[in-house]
């Protein structure tokens, strides 16, 4: 599967701050990644570089393998706040007025009402709507123009419940119809739910990334370094049997053990092939207490 988005060593530095240090990440061609980690984490400093409304200290990245340029940017839709909708406008004449402003041909309009939802309501002043419904027609906005990638800044902070369910109900729709979906969130149930694909930040570093479905999975993740260079232990790691996968992470080699494979098996697999590993952390999977871990750990 290509990527959609490759992200390669990205740095931004405000002042004293390091709001992202050395990000390298990958997203796939039709997931839906959730960029995860607590506020402060380094989310939206990501978005905002990708999207071109930040500039960034170091690093690059591409979009469709290619550097950004007013033809990539045709191709993502991306909502980094909530829009300034007019609350006496219908949901319709709103998105009219952005489809203006983005130059889009009105006859989208209609397929993207229809795509968030709102088709049967579109004809509603937009102060009436409830609060998932004017995420929703947000999101609809964003998708005019037809992108085949959606970028989204917590999608579903500040909503009730309902609103919540809408959304994200929504965001598995628009995915399922072949769209690349790149989201942040401070939320690991909402990254479980909704996400295929996952990293997880903390304090701009990368912690963990992988298949939401392999980093949440109840085997162990490991961590391996020294001995011998990243790139090495990675390919021993990736000859090994019993490797289900194998990533490199912050210059530690991350991977994952297949089920009733114990670390110290991992251990005298590499002594065999004459590496005395320098380190090996085993962080042991149970949702919640994983991310927590995960965030926690500063020292990967
Ligand atoms: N314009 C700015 N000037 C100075 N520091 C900033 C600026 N924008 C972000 N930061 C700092 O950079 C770090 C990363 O912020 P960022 O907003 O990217 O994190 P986040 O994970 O998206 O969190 P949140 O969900 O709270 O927005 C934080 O320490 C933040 O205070």
């Amino acid at each position: 599967m290509a990527n959609v988005l490759d992200i390669q060593g990205l740095s931004k530095r405000y002042g004293s701050v390091q709001a992202l240090d050395q990000l390298t990440i990958g997203v796939p061609q039709g997931s839906i990644y959730g960029l995860l980690g607590p506020n402060g984490s380094g989310k939206t400093t990501t978005l905002g570089i990708v999207l071109d409304v930040i500039n960034a200290s170091g690093g690059s990245f591409r979009w469709f393998g290619e550097p950004l340029s007013k033809a990539t940017k045709r191709r993502i839709g991306a909502l980094l706040e909530t829009p300034n909708f007019y609350p006496y406008l219908s949901g319709e004449e709103n998105l009219r007025i952005t489809a203006d402003v983005k130059r889009v041909d009105h006859s989208q309009i209609q397929r993207a009402l229809e795509m968030v939802g709102l088709a049967t309501r579109k004809q509603n002043k937009f102060k009436g709507y409830s609060l998932g419904m004017k995420q929703r027609l947000a999101i609809g906005a964003a998708l005019l123009g037809d992108p085949e990638v959606l970028v989204l800044d917590e999608p579903t902070n500040g909503l009730d419940p309902e609103g919540i369910a809408e959304v994200r109900q929504l965001i598995l729709n628009i995915a399922a119809q072949g769209k690349t979906i790149l989201l942040a969130s401070h939320l690991l149930d909402e990254v479980e739910k909704v996400c295929t694909h996952m990293a997880v930040l903390r304090n701009g570093k990368l912690k963990a990334e992988g298949p939401v479905a392999s980093i949440m999975a109840t085997n162990d993740l490991v961590f391996i370094s020294g001995g011998a260079p990243a790139e090495q232990l990675l390919a021993v790691a990736q000859s090994l049997p019993f490797v289900s996968e194998a990533r490199i992470l912050n210059h530690q080699v991350q991977l994952v053990l297949q089920t009733g494979v114990d670390s110290s098996e991992l251990n005298r697999a590499f002594f065999t092939q004459n590496i005395a590993l320098g380190q090996l952390t085993v962080r042991k999977k149970s949702l919640e207490s994983q991310f927590m871990e995960i965030i926690k750990a500063d020292k990967a």
